[in-house]
């Protein structure tokens, strides 16, 4: 009677809600007619400590939860900080999930990364390659978190028959991404590194890696649509992927970012740098056939990005 669509004043935390996947739930939820919007910063709220979380759902008592806190990065991020990356990660999660158990939330649901998958997982890789082979190194320490957090939605569904679920996303973009220059993911990092190329007319932008490993890339408000589908339309014990089913490589990832932001010089590739994991294209039939397809080409979803960066970011 009171489903997660037929309620719209359903009290819903929104963990992360600064961020980009976070921001976009935001807004789709305030777009589809959500009124009753929990939403804590990081310092007003950290997940990481147990009794500040405990406390929060004593008192606010959530209806439903979508968890987007983490300690989120790109490849060199996730490379140079292995601790943060797995204890951040492992703390927000276990503290945000008992405690919404314990205070009887409705329905949880979890994003995990397309990066759990074993590094050498047959591509498109289904749900069921999960724990199938050794994990990309690059990104071990969050994998592990991840996939704690997938076990543990199953484990307390298995346990007190709890409708906890998780969504696990391939790399997203999109406004209200991280452009650090060092720490952020390759789509942010380009299109900084090409606007201030441009905006200084550089002669040569700096791509990292060989450019041959592939990716697939999702707008994050693609995403946001299928978390609010999976909210309202699904419950089950095992995870679903969430892409968009198409994979470039870097290298006409960075052609693509150079036309968007209309930078005119060369390319040069820093081989130092680690390519990470060589592909990984998800299969996401499971969700196709639950009745969600992705609508945004990574073209469109470029120049969309690019419009809020020099709105909102650019120096
Ligand atoms: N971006 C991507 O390409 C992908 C993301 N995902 C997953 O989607 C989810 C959201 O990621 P994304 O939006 O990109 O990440 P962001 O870094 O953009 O956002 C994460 C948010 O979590 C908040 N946060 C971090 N630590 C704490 C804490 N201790 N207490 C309270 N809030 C905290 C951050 O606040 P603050 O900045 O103030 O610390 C930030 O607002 C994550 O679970 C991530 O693993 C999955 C696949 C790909
Ligand atoms: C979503 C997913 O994202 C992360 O995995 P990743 O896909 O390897 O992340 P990435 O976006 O940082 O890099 C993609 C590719 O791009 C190349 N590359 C070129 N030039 C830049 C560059 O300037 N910055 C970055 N970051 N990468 C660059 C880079 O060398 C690599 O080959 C996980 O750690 C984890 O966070 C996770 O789950």
């Amino acid at each position: 009677m009171d489903s997660f669509f037929s309620d719209k004043s359903s009290k819903i935390l929104i963990a992360g809600h600064k961020g980009l996947v976070g921001s976009a739930i935001v807004k789709k939820l305030s777009e589809s007619g959500y009124t009753n919007l929990l939403l804590r910063t990081h310092s007003e709220l950290d997940l990481t400590r147990q009794a500040q979380v405990e406390k929060f759902f004593s008192t606010h008592k959530p209806n439903y939860v979508i968890l987007a806190a983490a300690k989120v990065g790109g490849i060199h991020a996730n490379n140079t900080y292995p601790a943060e990356f797995i204890s951040i990660n492992l703390q927000i999660q276990t503290n945000v999930i008992h405690s919404a158990y314990t205070n009887e939330v409705k329905k949880i649901l979890f994003l995990g990364s397309s990066c759990i998958y074993p590094k050498y997982a047959p591509q498109p890789i289904k749900e069921d390659a999960l724990l199938t082979g050794p994990l990309e190194q690059t990104n071990e320490w969050y994998a592990i978190a991840k996939i704690a957090g997938i076990k543990m939605c199953q484990a307390y569904r298995l346990q007190y028959n709890w409708d906890a679920i998780s969504g696990m996303p391939t790399n997203l973009y999109g406004p209200n991404d991280n452009f650090h220059p060092e720490n952020s993911h390759v789509l942010p990092a380009l299109m900084r590194r090409f606007h201030e190329a441009k905006v200084g007319n550089a002669k040569e932008v700096v791509v990292w890696g060989s450019g041959s490993p592939l990716r697939e890339f999702l707008h994050v408000d693609d995403l946001a649509d299928a978390v609010v589908f999976l909210m309202d339309k699904y419950s089950g014990l095992e995870h679903v992927n969430i892409g968009s089913g198409k994979e470039v490589s870097i290298k006409e990832l960075a052609e693509l970012v150079k036309e968007v932001v209309g930078f005119q010089g060369e390319l040069v590739w820093d081989s130092s740098k680690p390519d990470g994991t060589p592909r990984k294209l998800m299969d996401s039939s499971k969700l196709a056939g639950l009745g969600w397809v992705p609508k945004i080409s990574l073209r469109d979803g470029l120049v969309d990005t690019y419009k809020w960066y020099l709105e909102y970011v650019k120096q």
